[in-house]
């Protein structure tokens, strides 16, 4: 089979939430109060070498803080590592933070075209995705709509919609899809089922452990940003219940 995505030696440090809240008159007034603390950086992704291989479903599980999504963020390309690299091979649809890249001041259309043409479609190839992906976002009313005039599940579903218009070859799940109302789950459970049963190469991250049984071939253990085990999806899921 062939690799499709190579992840070599990975690590990211990132910046501690104390940091996050940091602000160029606090910082200065702590130094003049002599309280001034140099922000915390954290290790979340240590080392992590693995390889998936063309049409494999592979779960990633771990504790809460682990590390899980960050490693997704890194293979999809919205993090940079710090060091290592990530080779993918094929297009990706990463269903997390879904809408994030929308420009808010525009409309549902405008944000379709942007999108097909930063992905090289030609005029008509972006027409016939326009239409298909309103479609299935059941928003053909709303395509003059501002996106900031949007509610966050209907954004949702328009990134759903646009990631899933053309069948990927490699599909990115952050936890099972929870977009929307019911009705609009069912729809987005059944096109990923579709791709599940087609040769799409799957990374999802569960903590359905059920679920990654089930579901997947091999499984991959994050723990403290560290990857503790790689393997057949039960015996991952087995060595975990065992340590928890
Ligand atoms: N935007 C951010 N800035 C700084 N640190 C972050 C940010 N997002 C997450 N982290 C930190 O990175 C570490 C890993 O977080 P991550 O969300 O990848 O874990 P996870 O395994 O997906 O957790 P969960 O199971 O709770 O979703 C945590 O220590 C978290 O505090």
């Amino acid at each position: 089979m062939a690799e499709v995505i190579r992840v070599d030696g990975v690590s990211l440090w990132r910046r501690t939430q104390e940091e996050f809240s940091y602000d160029l008159k606090k910082t200065v007034l702590s130094i003049l109060e002599g309280n001034y603390r140099k922000p915390v950086k954290k290790l979340v992704l240590n080392e992590i070498d693995f390889v998936v291989e063309s049409g494999e479903k592979v779960g990633i599980i771990g504790a809460n803080g682990s590390g899980k999504s960050t490693l997704l963020k890194v293979i999809c390309g919205i993090l940079q590592p710090t060091s290592g690299k990530v080779r993918v091979r094929g297009q990706i649809a990463p269903l997390i933070e879904l809408g994030a890249g929308f420009d808010p001041e525009i409309s549902v259309m405008d944000n379709i075209l942007l999108y097909g043409v930063l992905l090289g479609f030609s005029r008509r190839e972006i027409k016939e995705r326009a239409e298909s992906i309103l479609e299935f976002a059941e928003l053909q009313d709303y395509q003059l709509v501002p996106v900031k005039g949007l509610s966050s599940g209907m954004v949702a579903r328009l990134g759903f919609a646009i990631a899933t218009d053309v069948q990927p070859d490699i599909l990115i799940l952050d936890e099972v899809l929870s977009v929307g109302d019911e009705s609009f789950k069912n729809k987005c459970k059944r096109r990923i089922e579709k791709f599940w049963d087609g040769n799409a190469t799957v990374l999802v991250v569960s903590h359905d452990l059920s679920f990654i049984r089930q579901y997947c071939d091999r499984a991959v253990w994050l723990d403290k940003g560290k990857l503790r085990l790689m393997g057949s999806a039960d015996w991952v899921v087995d060595c975990y219940l065992d340590s928890v």
